[in-house]
């Protein structure tokens, strides 16, 4: 099954029944699912194999950043189960994005491919501390477009960068932007945010959203809240 929607719920769940128990509640047709780093660590590939029978498509979030050759065996095997999209770190340049897309490409595997930019997570302040000068805005401008280059079909980014990636990268390359945060929804450690309709209006093609949906006490009422936003309503 296949979902128009940007939404892109992140199951950030600690076991394989609380992401099932979330996913049970969710309709494939109103929004995709992602599995990130937590869930997957505990659960493995049953997870993408349960999730998939449900009829959702699978955003694998494990942003990979090692070796080329490391690297195009880990999307390779992701691809193979199907997930609709995988991501790797941008920051592990030029020769591993181009590694891991050749071997999607040569085994004509569609999984979307996209390279993780700045995390929507850290500020300025976080970024300098580890030795870049540049703005998050602007890593994530020199990032994207070496992605763009490199042949990745998007980049995850927050979404107040998305209206430039436009102008530099084009409608069709994907921006997919954690970091949402609806009015009712508090920031936690996320630091570049924006709400469901800004990020939308500034360019987003897919909103990632975790907590304001998954922590909430009625987490189909805070859906149906962000589907009501982004209805203009
Ligand atoms: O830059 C990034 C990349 C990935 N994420 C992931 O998105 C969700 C966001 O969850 P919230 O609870 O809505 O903050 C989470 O799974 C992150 O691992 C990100 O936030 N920023």
């Amino acid at each position: 099954m296949s979902s128009d929607s940007p939404l892109i719920i992140a199951l950030d769940h600690p076991s394989l029944d609380a992401a099932l128990c979330l996913a049970d509640r969710l309709d494939p047709e109103r929004c995709r699912v992602k599995v990130g780093k937590e869930l997957f660590t505990r659960s493995g590939p049953e997870v993408i194999e349960a999730l998939h029978g449900r009829g959702f498509q699978v955003f694998l979030d494990l942003k990979f950043h090692d070796i080329p050759n490391t690297v195009a065996g880990a999307v390779q095997a992701a691809a193979e189960q199907g997930v609709w999209m995988v991501n790797v770190h941008a920051g592990g340049g030029r020769r591993m994005m181009e590694a891991a897309r050749e071997r999607l490409d040569r085994h004509g595997l569609s999984t979307h491919l996209i390279a993780v930019t700045v995390l929507t997570s850290m500020s300025a302040e976080d970024l300098s501390e580890v030795g870049v000068t540049a703005t998050p805005a602007e890593h994530v401008e020199r990032l994207a477009v070496l992605a763009h280059q490199c042949g990745m079909d998007g980049v995850v980014c927050s979404a107040q960068e998305t209206t430039r990636l436009r102008e530099l990268c084009g409608e069709a390359f994907l921006k997919v932007t954690p970091g949402i945060r609806p009015r009712f929804a508090e920031q936690g450690d996320q630091r570049r945010v924006m709400t469901p309709a800004e990020a939308m209006a500034a360019g987003s093609t897919h909103l990632v959203i975790g907590r304001p949906i998954t922590r909430a006490d009625d987490p189909m009422a805070a859906l149906t809240a962000i589907e009501q936003e982004l209805a203009g309503g």
